[in-house]
């Protein structure tokens, strides 16, 4: 039987991570795993329990408080925190404004990287995980690892279509560079590509395309570790 193949898929926010990685998983027949989620996951946990997202020392005094579970099914991926369905809570834009503030405390990660890790470790046939670190931190033995750019304009006009407008191009692209710098600028485990990750700009690329391209990487680096 082969190995199981291991696809971490980083990049700043709105490249299209999470829909390359779903159909990435689902053509492969792989797990999928969205690490975002879960970050948004204990943030929107934070929120509810009346925790200072802007305290560290809080935030860390908690980070082990909440338990977690992710789905691992590229078509219908799922999170609970305590048991309770939170898919649809932690995309509210109070955690999308919170959460490079929590992800950014140690014990948050480390408590992260572990359920990560451990996801990746049981998935049989193997599993695209997605983030900001998966390969340069949570899983630098990877078979293939692929970073996603896209420049902020594309970005955030992507991301004001799947708003439906809600929120204007120049506030989305505000947001998005806000947070990018957020994620890369910390500490521990930054947001940033790693020196062996292929790099794949998505700005005059169809999803389609994308897709393509990143399982025929993946197909490649797998032909040569069989
Ligand atoms: N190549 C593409 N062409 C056009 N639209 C795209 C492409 N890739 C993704 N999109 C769209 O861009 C938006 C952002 O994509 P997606 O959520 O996959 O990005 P992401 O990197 O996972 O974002 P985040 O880091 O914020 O979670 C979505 O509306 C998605 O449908
Ligand atoms: N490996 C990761 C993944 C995500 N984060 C943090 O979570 C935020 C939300 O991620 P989305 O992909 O859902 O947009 C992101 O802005 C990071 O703060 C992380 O730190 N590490």
């Amino acid at each position: 039987m082969d190995n199981p193949v291991i696809v971490a898929i980083d990049g700043p926010s709105g490249t299209g991570k999470s829909s390359t990685s779903k159909a990435v998983a689902a053509k492969l027949g792989l797990s999928y795993l969205d690490t975002g989620a879960q970050y948004r996951a204990i943030t929107w946990w934070m929120l509810t329990n009346g925790i200072d997202v802007n305290d560290p020392a809080a935030v860390a005094d908690s980070a082990g408080k909440p338990v977690i579970v992710s789905g691992t099914d590229p078509l219908d991926p799922q999170i609970s925190v305590d048991g309770a369905d939170a898919t649809a809570p932690i995309r509210s834009q109070e955690v999308t404004a919170a959460v490079s503030a929590v992800s950014a405390v140690p014990e948050v990660r480390a408590r992260m990287v572990e359920v990560q890790r451990a996801a990746a470790a049981s998935a049989a046939a193997g599993i695209v995980v997605e983030g900001r670190d998966i390969g340069t931190t949570v899983l630098p033995d990877a078979t293939a690892k692929i970073f996603l750019t896209a420049s902020a304009g594309v970005r955030a006009a992507r991301r004001s279509t799947e708003l439906k407008g809600a929120v204007s191009v120049a506030a989305t692209q505000e947001a998005l560079t806000r947070r990018d710098a957020a994620d890369s600028g910390r500490k521990t485990s930054p947001l940033a590509k790693a020196a062996d990750a292929i790099e794949v700009d998505t700005s005059e690329l169809t999803l389609d395309q994308v897709v393509d391209r990143v399982v025929a990487l993946v197909e490649q680096k797998r032909a040569t570790v069989r």
